[in-house]
Protein backbone atom coordinates (compact mmCIF):
# COMPACT_ATOMS: atom_id res chain seq x y z
CA UNK A 1 0.00 0.00 0.00
CA UNK A 2 1.51 3.43 -0.85
CA UNK A 3 1.24 5.63 2.26
CA UNK A 4 0.59 9.36 1.72
CA UNK A 5 1.65 12.28 3.93
CA UNK A 6 -0.82 13.92 6.34
CA UNK A 7 -3.26 16.25 5.06
CA UNK A 8 -4.08 19.12 7.67
CA UNK A 9 -7.39 20.69 6.74
CA UNK A 10 -6.93 24.34 8.73
CA UNK A 11 -9.53 27.09 8.66
CA UNK A 12 -12.28 29.06 10.75
CA UNK A 13 -15.57 27.75 12.73
CA UNK A 14 -17.56 26.74 10.16
CA UNK A 15 -15.39 26.42 7.47
CA UNK A 16 -15.93 22.77 6.49
CA UNK A 17 -12.84 21.54 8.21
CA UNK A 18 -14.87 18.12 9.42
CA UNK A 19 -17.27 18.08 6.74
CA UNK A 20 -14.78 18.27 3.92
CA UNK A 21 -12.18 16.07 6.11
CA UNK A 22 -15.08 13.02 6.46
CA UNK A 23 -15.48 13.30 2.44
CA UNK A 24 -12.00 13.61 1.91
CA UNK A 25 -11.19 10.19 3.59
CA UNK A 26 -13.35 8.61 1.85
CA UNK A 27 -12.22 9.78 -1.94
CA UNK A 28 -8.62 9.36 -0.94
CA UNK A 29 -8.77 5.70 1.07
CA UNK A 30 -7.22 6.77 3.93
CA UNK A 31 -7.54 6.93 8.30
CA UNK A 32 -9.27 9.70 9.72
CA UNK A 33 -9.00 12.16 12.41
CA UNK A 34 -10.72 15.15 14.02
CA UNK A 35 -9.25 16.46 16.50
CA UNK A 36 -12.56 18.09 18.41
CA UNK A 37 -13.68 14.23 18.49
CA UNK A 38 -10.43 12.35 20.16
CA UNK A 39 -10.43 15.62 22.70
CA UNK A 40 -14.49 14.70 23.49
CA UNK A 41 -13.53 10.90 23.58
CA UNK A 42 -10.34 11.11 25.67
CA UNK A 43 -12.17 13.56 28.40
CA UNK A 44 -15.70 11.78 27.56
CA UNK A 45 -16.98 15.54 28.03
CA UNK A 46 -18.04 17.59 25.12
CA UNK A 47 -16.14 21.23 23.88
CA UNK A 48 -18.80 23.09 25.93
CA UNK A 49 -18.18 21.50 28.66
CA UNK A 50 -14.51 21.59 28.63
CA UNK A 51 -14.29 25.21 27.86
CA UNK A 52 -17.08 25.73 30.94
CA UNK A 53 -15.50 23.71 33.41
CA UNK A 54 -11.54 23.97 33.02
CA UNK A 55 -11.61 26.87 30.57
CA UNK A 56 -9.98 27.60 26.94
CA UNK A 57 -6.33 27.05 27.90
CA UNK A 58 -7.49 23.56 28.98
CA UNK A 59 -8.77 22.74 25.74
CA UNK A 60 -5.96 24.09 23.99
CA UNK A 61 -3.01 21.51 25.93
CA UNK A 62 -5.86 18.52 24.99
CA UNK A 63 -5.56 19.54 21.76
CA UNK A 64 -2.11 20.10 20.94
CA UNK A 65 -1.38 16.90 22.59
CA UNK A 66 -4.03 15.22 20.74
CA UNK A 67 -1.76 16.36 17.24
CA UNK A 68 0.70 15.44 18.59
CA UNK A 69 -0.56 11.87 18.75
CA UNK A 70 -1.58 11.58 14.94
CA UNK A 71 0.01 8.83 13.25
CA UNK A 72 2.68 10.91 11.11
CA UNK A 73 1.08 9.37 7.64
CA UNK A 74 -1.57 8.60 5.74
CA UNK A 75 -4.05 10.74 7.73
CA UNK A 76 -6.89 13.29 6.33
CA UNK A 77 -6.59 15.10 9.72
CA UNK A 78 -9.71 17.67 10.59
CA UNK A 79 -8.59 20.07 12.92
CA UNK A 80 -10.05 23.14 15.41
CA UNK A 81 -10.25 26.43 13.92
CA UNK A 82 -7.99 27.88 17.03
CA UNK A 83 -5.32 25.29 16.55
CA UNK A 84 -3.30 27.60 13.71
CA UNK A 85 -2.55 30.29 16.94
CA UNK A 86 -0.17 28.08 18.62
CA UNK A 87 3.31 28.06 16.56
CA UNK A 88 4.03 24.44 17.23
CA UNK A 89 1.22 23.29 16.58
CA UNK A 90 2.16 24.71 12.87
CA UNK A 91 5.26 23.51 12.79
CA UNK A 92 3.94 20.09 13.75
CA UNK A 93 1.72 19.93 10.50
CA UNK A 94 4.23 21.48 8.54
CA UNK A 95 6.81 18.73 9.47
CA UNK A 96 4.30 15.73 8.88
CA UNK A 97 2.14 16.77 5.86
CA UNK A 98 0.20 19.27 3.68
CA UNK A 99 -1.63 21.87 5.40
CA UNK A 100 -4.87 22.89 3.37
CA UNK A 101 -6.31 26.17 4.33
CA UNK A 102 -10.48 26.20 4.00
CA UNK A 103 -10.95 29.57 2.99
CA UNK A 104 -14.83 30.67 4.02
CA UNK A 105 -15.96 34.49 4.03
CA UNK A 106 -17.21 35.95 7.54
CA UNK A 107 -20.94 36.27 6.08
CA UNK A 108 -21.44 32.51 5.03
CA UNK A 109 -20.04 31.06 8.70
CA UNK A 110 -22.37 33.61 9.62
CA UNK A 111 -25.05 31.65 7.39
CA UNK A 112 -24.14 27.95 8.35
CA UNK A 113 -23.72 28.32 12.09
CA UNK A 114 -26.70 30.71 12.72
CA UNK A 115 -28.23 28.23 15.04
CA UNK A 116 -25.39 26.52 16.70
CA UNK A 117 -24.25 26.15 20.07
CA UNK A 118 -21.35 23.81 19.94
CA UNK A 119 -18.51 26.01 19.88
CA UNK A 120 -18.06 28.52 22.46
CA UNK A 121 -15.79 30.66 20.88
CA UNK A 122 -19.20 31.73 18.12
CA UNK A 123 -21.09 32.06 21.34
CA UNK A 124 -20.47 35.26 22.26
CA UNK A 125 -21.15 38.42 20.40
CA UNK A 126 -20.19 39.48 16.63
CA UNK A 127 -17.73 41.76 17.43
CA UNK A 128 -15.59 39.38 18.93
CA UNK A 129 -16.57 36.72 16.19
CA UNK A 130 -15.35 39.04 14.14
CA UNK A 131 -11.87 40.33 15.21
CA UNK A 132 -11.51 36.71 16.22
CA UNK A 133 -11.60 36.14 12.59
CA UNK A 134 -9.77 39.05 11.50
CA UNK A 135 -7.08 37.96 13.55
CA UNK A 136 -6.45 34.63 12.12
CA UNK A 137 -6.75 35.54 8.89
CA UNK A 138 -3.04 35.58 8.35
CA UNK A 139 -1.88 32.85 10.24
CA UNK A 140 -4.56 30.45 8.24
CA UNK A 141 -2.70 32.09 5.18
CA UNK A 142 0.63 32.17 6.27
CA UNK A 143 0.95 28.50 7.00
CA UNK A 144 -1.24 27.05 4.29
CA UNK A 145 0.45 25.14 1.43
CA UNK A 146 -2.67 24.71 -0.13
CA UNK A 147 -6.16 27.27 -0.17
CA UNK A 148 -9.37 26.10 -1.15
CA UNK A 149 -12.12 28.56 -1.28
CA UNK A 150 -15.78 27.09 0.07
CA UNK A 151 -18.40 29.68 -0.04
CA UNK A 152 -20.17 28.57 -3.17
CA UNK A 153 -19.25 24.98 -3.38
CA UNK A 154 -20.94 21.82 -1.29
CA UNK A 155 -18.41 20.02 1.06
CA UNK A 156 -17.95 16.83 -1.64
CA UNK A 157 -16.78 19.71 -4.37
CA UNK A 158 -14.50 20.95 -1.75
CA UNK A 159 -13.11 17.79 -1.37
CA UNK A 160 -12.80 16.78 -4.59
CA UNK A 161 -10.88 19.91 -5.14
CA UNK A 162 -8.15 19.36 -2.77
CA UNK A 163 -7.84 15.79 -4.47
CA UNK A 164 -7.34 17.16 -7.52
CA UNK A 165 -4.76 19.97 -5.51
CA UNK A 166 -2.74 16.31 -3.79
CA UNK A 167 -2.66 14.50 -7.00
CA UNK A 168 -0.94 17.44 -8.74
CA UNK A 169 1.45 17.96 -6.25
N1 LIG B 1 -19.28 23.78 1.77
C1 LIG B 1 -20.34 23.81 2.60
N2 LIG B 1 -21.53 24.21 2.14
C2 LIG B 1 -22.60 24.30 2.96
N3 LIG B 1 -22.57 23.99 4.27
C3 LIG B 1 -21.41 23.58 4.79
C4 LIG B 1 -20.23 23.46 3.99
N4 LIG B 1 -19.22 23.05 4.78
C5 LIG B 1 -19.76 22.91 6.01
N5 LIG B 1 -21.06 23.22 6.02
C6 LIG B 1 -21.97 23.19 7.19
O1 LIG B 1 -21.45 24.13 8.12
C7 LIG B 1 -21.52 23.59 9.45
C8 LIG B 1 -20.13 23.51 10.03
O2 LIG B 1 -19.37 22.57 9.28
P1 LIG B 1 -18.14 21.79 9.92
O3 LIG B 1 -17.71 20.78 8.93
O4 LIG B 1 -18.49 21.30 11.29
O5 LIG B 1 -17.06 22.97 10.02
P2 LIG B 1 -15.75 23.08 10.91
O6 LIG B 1 -15.31 21.71 11.28
O7 LIG B 1 -14.76 23.79 10.04
O8 LIG B 1 -16.15 23.93 12.08
C9 LIG B 1 -22.22 22.23 9.32
O9 LIG B 1 -23.60 22.41 9.55
C10 LIG B 1 -21.97 21.84 7.88
O10 LIG B 1 -22.99 21.01 7.36
O1 LIG C 1 -11.87 28.17 16.60
C1 LIG C 1 -11.70 27.66 17.73
O2 LIG C 1 -10.93 28.14 18.57
C2 LIG C 1 -12.43 26.39 18.04
C3 LIG C 1 -12.99 25.68 16.99
C4 LIG C 1 -13.75 24.45 17.20
O3 LIG C 1 -13.59 23.54 16.10
P1 LIG C 1 -14.18 23.82 14.63
O4 LIG C 1 -13.23 24.78 13.95
O5 LIG C 1 -14.22 22.50 13.99
O6 LIG C 1 -15.52 24.43 14.82
C5 LIG C 1 -13.27 23.75 18.49
O7 LIG C 1 -11.95 23.31 18.33
C6 LIG C 1 -13.35 24.69 19.65
O8 LIG C 1 -14.69 25.05 19.84
C7 LIG C 1 -12.47 25.93 19.45
MG1 LIG D 1 -14.81 20.76 13.09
Amino acid sequence: MIKMKNIYLIGFMGSGKSSVGKSLCILLDCDYVDTDTVVEEKNNKTIVDIFASEGENAFRIYESKVLREVPFENCVVSTGGGIIENEKNVEQMKNTGIIVYLETSFSKIDERLKMDLSRPLWNQNKQKKKELFEKRIDLYRSCANVTVKTDDKSYHDVAAEVVSYIVGE
